[in-house]
């Protein structure tokens, strides 16, 4: 098992890996794949029910098709609208465009409702496809530091049923060995990872 390293070094080594090796080509290979893997969750819903995801920007696993499908497939569609504050926004159809997917996530009136963890909880939402640096087989994920999802997760109430299966996007590189990533207890553990390749894999804890 490999040894574990601080987060703040472990994120330096996968965002370095992802600058030198992630590329735009792969990119666009990489937002089909991943859309082609989620297709069954979204198949499963019903419209009108909702799921949160990102706007991916520079290296991160791309969202813009999976995002596309869940607004054509009618379900209602929540991002992070602030890159400081845990805020969410409702994402109307006619506002997503690919010029949304820079490092400075939307803010309103872009997004036409905003809210805080607890109100997304109340929605009822079944998925949430987050970004990650890195997750390991025990459930564990490496975000880029700000705490930004951890506090965004701790008040959506996801100890009460029923609670959303927490997705993580990442890399293949990115799934890691159990035990490799450092846990805090206000690390929110995750049900499932979807990497750039397209490959859907439940985590296990133990
Ligand atoms: N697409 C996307 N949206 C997101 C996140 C994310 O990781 N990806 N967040 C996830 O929390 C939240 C915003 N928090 C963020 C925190 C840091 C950085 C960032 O780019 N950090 C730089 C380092 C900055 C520095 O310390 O100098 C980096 O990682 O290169 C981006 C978003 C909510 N929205
Ligand atoms: N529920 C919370 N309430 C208050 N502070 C929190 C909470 N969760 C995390 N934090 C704080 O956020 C900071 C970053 O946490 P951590 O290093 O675990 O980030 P991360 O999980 O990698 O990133 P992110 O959550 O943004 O994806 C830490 O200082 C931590 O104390």
């Amino acid at each position: 098992m490999d040894s574990v390293i601080s987060k703040p070094a472990l994120r330096k080594k996968f965002l370095d890996r992802r600058r030198l090796t992630f590329s735009p080509a792969q990119r666009i290979q990489a937002e089909s794949q991943v859309l082609a893997a989620a297709r069954p969750l979204l198949d499963s819903l019903k419209p009108g029910e909702v799921v949160a995801s990102y706007l991916s920007f520079d290296t991160e696993v791309p969202t813009f098709l999976l995002n596309e499908a869940i607004l054509d497939s009618g379900l209602k569609l929540v991002v992070p609208c602030d890159l400081e504050q845990p805020r969410w926004g409702q994402l109307d159809p006619v506002q997503h465009t690919r010029a949304l997917y820079r490092r400075f996530n939307p803010h309103p009136p872009l997004l036409s409702k905003e809210m805080h963890g607890n109100d997304l909880a109340k929605l009822g939402l079944k998925f949430i496809f987050l970004p990650a640096l890195a997750v390991d087989r025990t459930q564990v994920r490496l975000g880029r530091g700000a705490g930004w999802y951890d506090q965004a997760l701790a008040h959506c109430n996801l100890t009460s049923p029923p609670r959303p299966q927490l997705i993580a996007l990442t890399h293949d590189w990115e799934v890691l060995q159990a035990g490799t990533l450092p846990h805090e207890p206000h690390d929110q553990l995750v049900d499932q990872v979807l990497t750039s390749s397209g490959r859907l894999q439940k985590l296990d804890s133990e």
